[in-house]
Formats: C-alpha cells, structure tokens, sequence
C-alpha cells in the first residue's frame, strides 16, 4: 500500500499510485488520436508499456496481431484481464507482470505507450538500444521532457539528451496533450512523440561518446577551451591516454618477447613501481593541457559552446580527440 498523499482514488475502488505514473487516459479522443498517428500495420507485434487498466490496450488488440503488455502494478494487470477474459482478443494479448527496465525485452515491431515519467529516460535508451531493431516507438512523455528531446543547438532546451537522442533516432512531435485529458490530472502537460531508431546505429562506441557530451554539457554555455582545461578533464584524459599506451605497449611486448614467467613478471612490477613519481603528474597535466589547448585551437573548437552544437560538430570533436590518441572512456 503506498503512501495515503502519494495515492488518488481512483478506477473500480482502488488507488492510482503516483510513484508508480499512475495516471490513467480517460480521454478516448486522444485514445484513437494516438493509435492513428502510429499507423500500425495488421501484421505488428506491439509492446505496451504501462497498459494501466487496459484504455488504450483494448483498441490495440482490434488492429494488431499481438499485444506484448507489460506492467508492474498486479492490481492493473488483474484489471486489463477481466477487462479482455472473454473476448476474442484475448488471444492476442501476452500479459507481463514485471518491470520494463529490469527484464529483457521480447521481439516487437512497434512500442506504443503512456508511460511513467519517471523512467522516460532509462527506457527510451534501453527501446533504443534493444536487437533485432524495432521500427519505432510512440509514446506519451512529459511535454518539457519531448521538448528536449528535439530540442536544436541554440534552444534553451538542448542538452545532452537532445544530442544523444539525434545521435541515435530519428524524433518528431506527433501531438500535445492536456493534463486534463487524464485521471487523476498530472501536474504538467505532455506530448506523444515518435521515436525512430537509427539503423545502422552509429559507429564508435557509446560510452565514450556520452563520456564527451557529459563533459561538454557540464556548463553548456562556456567554451571548449574553458571547459577541458578543467583538472577533472585533463586527469581523465590523461589516465586514459596512459592505459592506452600500456595496453599497445602490452600487445606488441607480447608478440615479440616470450611468456614471462609469474616471478619475472612481479619483479619487473616491483622495478616499474618503485620508478614511479608523483612529481610527474603535473608536469604531465601540463604537457596534457597544452595538447588539449593546441588540438582545439588548431580545428577551430576553443570557442565553440556545447549549447551551439550540432550533432555533427560533436561528432568531428570527438574524431578529433580520438585521432590524437585522447579518449573518454
Ligand atoms: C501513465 S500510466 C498509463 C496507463 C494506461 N496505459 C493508460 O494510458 O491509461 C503508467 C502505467 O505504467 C505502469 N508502470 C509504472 N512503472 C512501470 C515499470 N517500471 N514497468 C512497467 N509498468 C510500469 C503503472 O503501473 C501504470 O499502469
């Protein structure tokens, strides 16, 4: 039972959880308005996120093939099978009891959902991430929430997540809805969205790429130039252009020399580790500024303002970076 202030009454007797983003679609012209917009095809599998006591869940089975629903609340699911037990379209509904961001994903081709704000973020990268490719997901989100997600360098709204969602989808605006248009009424409004994914993903890795944007937009309105001479940026940079150089350093010791045996390879530890000097560091951070500092000049980056760039110009930046032997992970 939760909290009696995080709880409205609500359908059929019970409570609508507000941690949980209990807030049921009781407007059936956004109902169909959704559907329409997400021009599913007869043949679809879709996956549900949220299904609730089953508004939007009862309309899915009359133009799909399957109905993956999953959700977390087993009053909601106990709701949605009475509301489906002796329909025909029962058939066509596969009924999870779990959470979305804790269980692996089963195959679908489309995702439509009124989904908990509250996961809005870990969920879209999970759809986004999931093999084989989905075609797109529609999905009801918090209007501010949307509004980053499309948001274009020079808006106040864009930040890392703007980047990160153009880097892999394709986002549109399908429509606003009212708070109104639910029970019980959220505190904001919202927007359904498409999300497309892009396939082929884009190349490189992932984390690395984040690792840059989380850098960049940590102040989205000062400089290149300002931001990676900060200590953090150039202790990271550094730490990992020296991994890097062990591991390459690591591999070709191993394809020239034979094995070494466990006793040589303590000793020659013991030796690296007492040559070790702390002096160094700051000479090397130095050494590792002044690089940054010559890079950025010489591509025309110390000026530029993360707020200000495109999904391009990021992508340049970090070619930039990774051609000079810099990475972020
Ligand atoms: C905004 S309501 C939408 C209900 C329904 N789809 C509708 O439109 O009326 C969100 C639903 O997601 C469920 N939910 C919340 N967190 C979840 C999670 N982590 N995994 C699966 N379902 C979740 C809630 O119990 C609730 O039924």
């Amino acid at each position: 039972m939760g909290k009696k202030s995080a709880s409205v009454s609500g359908h059929r007797g019970f409570e609508f959880k507000k941690e949980r983003g209990q807030h049921i679609l009781k407007n059936p012209l956004v109902v169909n308005s959704i559907l329409e917009k997400a021009a599913l095809k007869p043949t679809d599998i879709v996956l549900e996120i949220g299904p609730g006591t089953g508004n939007m869940t009862v309309k899915l089975l009359q133009l799909v093939k399957k109905v993956i629903a999953v959700e977390i609340d087993p009053r909601m699911t106990v709701e949605l099978y009475r509301r489906v037990q002796f329909s025909p379209l029962k058939e066509r509904l596969e009924l999870i009891q779990a959470d979305i961001l804790k269980m692996e994903l089963p195959y679908f081709d489309v995702c439509v959902a009124n989904i908990p704000y509250q996961i809005s973020s870990p969920l879209i990268f999970k759809l986004l991430a999931h093999r084989p490719f989905h075609r797109y997901s529609v999905l009801m989100l918090q209007r501010e929430f949307a509004m980053r997600l499309i948001a274009q360098p020079g808006s106040e709204l864009y930040c890392r997540l703007s980047v990160n969602a153009k880097a892999l989808a394709r986002v549109s605006h399908l429509m606003k809805v009212s708070r109104n248009s639910f029970r019980p009424p959220p505190k904001v409004d919202s927007s359904v969205v498409r999300i497309e994914p892009r396939n082929p993903p884009p190349p490189g890795n992932f984390l690395e790429w984040d690792g840059l944007l989380r850098i960049c937009f940590q102040r989205k309105n000062k400089t290149l130039g300002g931001i990676m001479k900060q200590h953090a940026v150039l202790s990271l940079l550094n730490s990992n252009e020296k991994q890097l150089q062990m591991m390459q350093g690591l591999e070709s010791a191993m394809e020239l020399t034979p094995m070494m045996t466990d006793e040589e390879e303590l000793s020659k530890k013991e030796e690296e580790e007492e040559d070790d000097d702390d002096d160094n560091e700051t000479e090397e951070l130095k050494g590792m500024k002044e690089k940054i500092m010559r890079l950025l000049e010489q591509n025309n980056f110390s000026k530029c303002r993360a707020s200000k760039m495109s999904l391009d110009d990021f992508r340049r930046l970090l070619k930039t970076f990774n051609e000079a032997g810099l990475h972020f992970c």
